[in-house]
């Protein structure tokens, strides 16, 4: 089973074990059930106006709607809200909103406008506790689940303070040209989630000061963006470690005076791959804070005391380590929760109530830092198939639920290939993205992708992190993940911002036991479906199971 081998089972610890865990008959946890449902069942629009701009010229579904009898989806309406931002179709789910308001959180009265004018009407849980956390100085973790608004939990603090919509305002500061230390570096392990976050801060700070903000990426000219530095003198970049370093070790990023460091996707920045990097970032942008300065900001010698944010879905013991030693007295910012890092033993993992438990840490740390990464409105199923018929069960799956717009994961690129045309020979309109593809190759099929031009995006784990489509109505891993921590972050593409989301596994019969893995350590219900006659039937429904320790 090579899909499932990869050097980064070392990075959090533990694999999945094939031998470990027993095959252990599907029969003993199920409760039989046959039910068939559509994504529309399951809680989604289904007209067409799901996806705006889309123009599938696809051959049609053998039975494109599917029909539900009634009482057997699981359908939980809940009061509505409207996402933010130019796609307003698919409905979200208001819980995942905070009471407080923008204003309460103590955020200028410009960056509130701007807020406004972009349709952010009300913070989310993990924003309303990040955001006065982080205002008052405070180094800190920031652990949520997917797609809940973790961007600008960080990214409202920082403008605040930096730029031109911040509090307080200084002759030298906010306008590009005028300055030329850099105040916030935001770093993220691809560039596509580079490019992502430069573009939600572009949002925010509007048109006319969109040069406050550069993006560093990697595979992207170099020298250009040396020159944008120089012209334009942003008070923030955005970039991937790789990029940042290398201009920063050419004497053309001026990071000393620095008053943020914000690590992105944190547990994989702390990976092999970018250790040098890492390395040269934390020396040079600003300096570790002592804790003795802490105020108010605004002297120089104080902005040189940097700040520093670390953000990921998952959190294993790692960051917690990480987090001690780049900042001082850090906290650990969970939704709703705050808690002291110092208060957490740095034997044991943390669990679900932020506490840590006096267990091994490396039996189970990823379990609890994966469980507490997913979206609690996703469905996730899977369906038995044999390798050759993968495709073919994909192409079904699509159709039986009326997906309106799909992540496919897949291990290996020459595969994804294959997958990509197959799907195109069947009439389907796909795309691939992975490494291989230039930026632009990729920031091309990305836009197409989220503009619904294409509806079957084929990619590999350069996806799994951060991509922010919120039509993403269904998810399916062709090859299996190489366990729980990258089964959470393929998950987390769909069901954004409370949304309803759909994630289907298809695997071989000899896979299923670690499908059976997952279901425990993520403590998730998977439940057995297939796709016959254009309809989605669950075959074998799971009961959640008690979570691996
Ligand atoms: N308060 C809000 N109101 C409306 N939309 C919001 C709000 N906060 C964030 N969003 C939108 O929700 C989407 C998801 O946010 P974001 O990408 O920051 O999630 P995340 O928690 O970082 O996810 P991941 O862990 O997958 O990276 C984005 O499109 C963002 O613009």
């Amino acid at each position: 089973m090579p899909a499932l081998i990869s050097p980064r089972l070392l990075i959090f610890g533990e694999s999945l074990s094939f031998h470990k865990f027993p095959h252990v008959s599907r029969n003993a946890w199920f409760h039989r059930s046959v039910c068939s449902l559509s994504l529309a069942s399951l809680g989604f629009k289904n007209d067409h106006e799901t996806v705006e701009t889309g123009k599938f010229n696809e051959a049609k579904p053998l039975n494109p709607l599917t029909e539900v009898p009634k009482g057997k989806a699981k359908v939980v309406r809940s009061h509505v809200v409207k996402a933010a931002g130019p796609h307003r179709s698919l409905e979200i789910d208001s819980t995942i909103f905070n009471a407080k308001s923008f204003f309460e959180l103590g955020l200028p009265p410009l960056l509130i406008e701007r807020l406004e004018k972009e349709g952010f009407k009300t913070p989310t849980d993990v924003q309303a506790t990040a955001i006065p956390t982080i205002l008052k100085d405070h180094d800190v973790v920031i652990q949520s689940y997917t797609g809940s608004g973790k961007t600008l939990a960080y990214l409202l603090p920082i403008l605040s303070e930096v730029g031109p919509l911040k509090t307080r305002t200084t002759d030298d500061d906010g306008e590009p040209g005028k300055k030329t230390d850099i105040e916030a570096v935001i770093v993220a392990p691809s560039r596509e989630l580079g490019m992502q976050i430069v573009r939600e801060f572009e949002k925010i700070l509007g048109p006319a000061n969109k040069k406050v903000v550069q993006q560093l990426v990697g595979g992207a000219n170099r020298s250009r963006q040396e020159e944008a530095l120089r012209k334009n003198k942003p008070c923030i970049v955005v970039g991937t470690p790789g990029r940042i370093s290398e201009i920063s070790a050419a004497g053309k990023l001026h990071t000393h005076g620095c008053r943020f460091l914000v690590l992105d996707e944190v547990d994989q920045l702390l990976s092999f791959n970018f250790r040098e990097d890492m390395h040269r970032i934390l020396e040079h942008v600003g300096r570790k804070s002592s804790g003795d300065s802490r105020g108010p900001k605004g002297s120089l010698a104080k902005r040189a005391e940097r700040q520093t944010v670390l953000v990921s879905a998952t959190v294993p013991f790692s960051v917690i380590r990480a987090a001690r030693s780049w900042g001082h007295d850090p906290l650990l910012i969970q939704a709703k929760k705050v808690i002291s890092i110092e208060s957490i033993s740095p034997s044991g993992p943390i669990n679900l109530s932020g506490q840590s438990t006096s267990s091994d840490p490396s039996s189970n740390v990823q379990t609890q830092a994966a469980i507490q990464s997913l979206p609690p409105s996703l469905k996730h199923y899977y369906c038995v198939t044999k390798l050759q018929h993968k495709v073919d069960t994909l192409r079904r799956c699509v159709h039986a639920l009326d997906a309106k717009s799909v992540i496919v994961f897949m291990n290996h690129t020459k595969q994804l290939k294959d997958t990509v045309f197959k799907l195109e020979a069947r009439g389907m309109i796909a795309a691939e993205l992975h490494g291989d593809l230039g930026k632009l190759g990729r920031t091309t099929t990305l836009k197409k992708f989220k503009n619904g031009e294409v509806r079957i995006l084929v990619t590999n784990e350069l996806s799994a992190r951060g991509l922010d489509v919120a039509e993403c109505d269904l998810v399916v891993n062709l090859d299996l993940p190489t366990d729980s921590i990258h089964y959470a972050h393929r998950a987390g593409r769909t069901g954004r911002l409370g949304r309803k989301g759909t994630v289907v596994t298809i695997c071989e019969e000899s896979e299923v036991f670690v499908v059976k893995k997952l279901q425990r350590q993520l403590s998730i219900p998977i439940a057995t479906c297939e796709f016959t006659e254009g309809k989605f039937v669950i075959t074998e429904e799971e009961k959640a199971l008690p979570a691996l320790s």
